[in-house]
């Protein structure tokens, strides 16, 4: 295997040999969460505690959802761990997440994010609960209307068109930086509908603050030191003075970026967002739409990288929509691509982990989880247990196509993005992102890496992999 690990991480260091083998001994009877009540006829939800304080903290950022896979195997698809400082319930099968992300009870409530990122993303939108989120989702649903998306789009690919052909060729370009940096471009131009300056370069560093803050291990604000935890603090408050100084100007504009979008947007019964909502929900999409695309992009490159057949596939029908600036509907009609993302995905699942917070004693499959009770659904667990999937972690996109449709055997059994209330509100906007770009990419290059390399994804916070991912682009004839 080909690989040199260029920053510091968790994945390797000196004694984590041992450190494994400790952990696959300490902590690891199996002991039930909580005792259901008498004459319930609920089962306890069994699991193990891991390591004294930190629980399964480190083995689940260092084997992502490696560890939810071979607990479910001893367990079944719930189950229980503590980790972060707390004890969580794990949800992995269809049925579960199923019963989890539908919450027809009401008694999964988004309280769980705000365990994790609540103090930096304060009142986004995937951290509202019940008929309050409702109303902000429909009012936010209005900036993300097809007209709307289509002008988001041609902004996008502005940026694509004059990052892309830049690339450096013919040598190892570490790529996963070069999709992150296009995507703070996004965020930046598109969303914020700023010209890229000193300011909102600085922003982008606060931004980045609030992002790493929430898997930091000190979880609260400890004056003077430079935890991730008050990096975090400090950038949501430099965040929260650029947006509220703008609005004023923004509501009085005509501009067509996201931010813009916020200020104006009103439904049918006059339903509009104040001055706090607008930079809530600011803060919030740039985080939401900003890594997932990001991992996305990667992923993809990387199977392409590995598959040249599957790349030789995409880039045939990408070149035969004969366009550099496909509309959305192009977009959509390119088979080969759409396959590829959703494999991808599949594979390299963008949102590691749903979290919700039980808000009463709850009855999950059976079983007990008493109230306040953390619970996770695992995605990259989700999307390779199950008999639907075949030969589940291998890379075969031909799986999510007709007649074999894995992906639909059952309805919670593919979920990046999500299901319920709380699917993914800018699903349309990050494919469409995303498929431009592999687009410009395929038109424009072929990329390689060495038949052994095989990438390796580091778990600290959202994914991303250890090496950068040295991709070798050779422009096409
Ligand atoms: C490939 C790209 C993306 C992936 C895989 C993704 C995935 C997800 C997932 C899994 C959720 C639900 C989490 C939960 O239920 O706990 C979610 C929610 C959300 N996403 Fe995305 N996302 C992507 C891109 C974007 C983009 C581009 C935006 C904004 C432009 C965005 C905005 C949001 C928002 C606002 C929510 C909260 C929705 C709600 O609570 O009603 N996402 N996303």
């Amino acid at each position: 295997m080909t690989r040199s690990v260029t920053k510091p991480t968790l994945q390797h260091f000196p004694g984590d040999k041992l450190l494994d083998a400790v952990q696959e001994r300490v902590g690891t009877d199996a002991v039930p969460l909580a005792k259901p009540p008498a004459g319930s006829g609920l089962k306890p939800v069994m699991g193990e505690r891991g390591l004294p304080l930190v629980g399964k903290s480190l083995k689940m950022i260092r084997e992502g959802e490696q560890t939810a896979y071979v607990m479910r195997d001893k367990y079944g698809d719930v189950f229980w761990t503590n980790a972060f400082g707390t004890k969580m319930v794990f949800a992995v099968g269809p049925e579960a997440v199923q019963a989890i992300l539908q919450n027809k009870g009401k008694v999964y409530s988004q309280d769980g994010w705000v365990y994790f990122i609540g103090p930096f993303f304060t009142r986004g939108l995937m951290l509202l609960d019940g008929e309050e989120h409702h109303l902000h989702r429909r009012i936010m649903q209005e900036a993300f209307t097809r007209p709307r998306l289509e002008a988001y789009q041609t902004q996008v690919q502005d940026i694509i068109d004059r990052t892309v052909p830049d690339w450096p060729t013919d040598q190892p370009m570490p790529m996963y930086p070069a999709v992150k940096q296009l995507s703070l471009d996004v965020a930046t131009e598109v969303f914020m509908g700023a010209e890229p300056s000193d300011e909102t370069h600085a922003l982008t560093g606060a931004f980045i603050d609030t992002v790493r803050a929430g898997t930091g291990f000190v979880r609260t604000e400890v004056p003077v030191l430079k935890t991730r935890w008050n990096k975090g603090l400090a950038g949501r408050r430099k965040l929260d003075a650029y947006f509220r100084r703008l609005i004023p100007a923004k509501r009085a504009s005509e501009d067509t970026d996201l931010f813009a979008a916020l200020c104006h947007v009103e439904t049918e019964d006059g339903l509009k967002f104040s001055d706090d909502d607008v930079v809530n929900h600011m803060i919030f999409l740039m985080m939401a739409a900003h890594d997932t695309s990001t991992i996305t992009a990667t992923a993809m490159a990387y199977y392409f990288a590995k598959h040249p057949e599957w790349q030789d596939k995409a880039r045939a029908e990408s070149l035969a929509l004969g366009t550099d600036r496909p509309s959305i509907d192009e977009l959509d009609s390119l088979v080969t691509l759409d396959m590829v993302f959703k494999e991808s995905m599949r594979l390299v699942a963008p949102v590691p982990a749903f979290v919700r917070r039980t808000t009463e004693d709850t009855d999950l499959l059976g079983q007990y989880v008493p109230k306040g009770t953390i619970i996770n659904v695992v995605p990259g667990a989700l999307h390779l247990l199950g008999d639907h999937w075949v030969s589940s972690e291998e890379f075969d996109p031909t799986r999510l196509a007709d007649p074999r449709n894995e992906h639909k055997a059952h309805r919670f059994g593919y979920a990046p993005f999500g299901g319920g209330a709380h699917k993914c509100i800018g699903m349309a906007f990050g494919t469409n992102e995303v498929k431009a770009l592999l687009h410009k990419m395929l038109t424009t290059y072929t990329f390689e890496v060495p038949v052994d390399y095989e990438i390796e994804w580091d778990h600290t916070s959202l994914v991303c992999p250890t090496d950068d991912f040295p991709v070798t682009l050779r422009r096409l004839a």
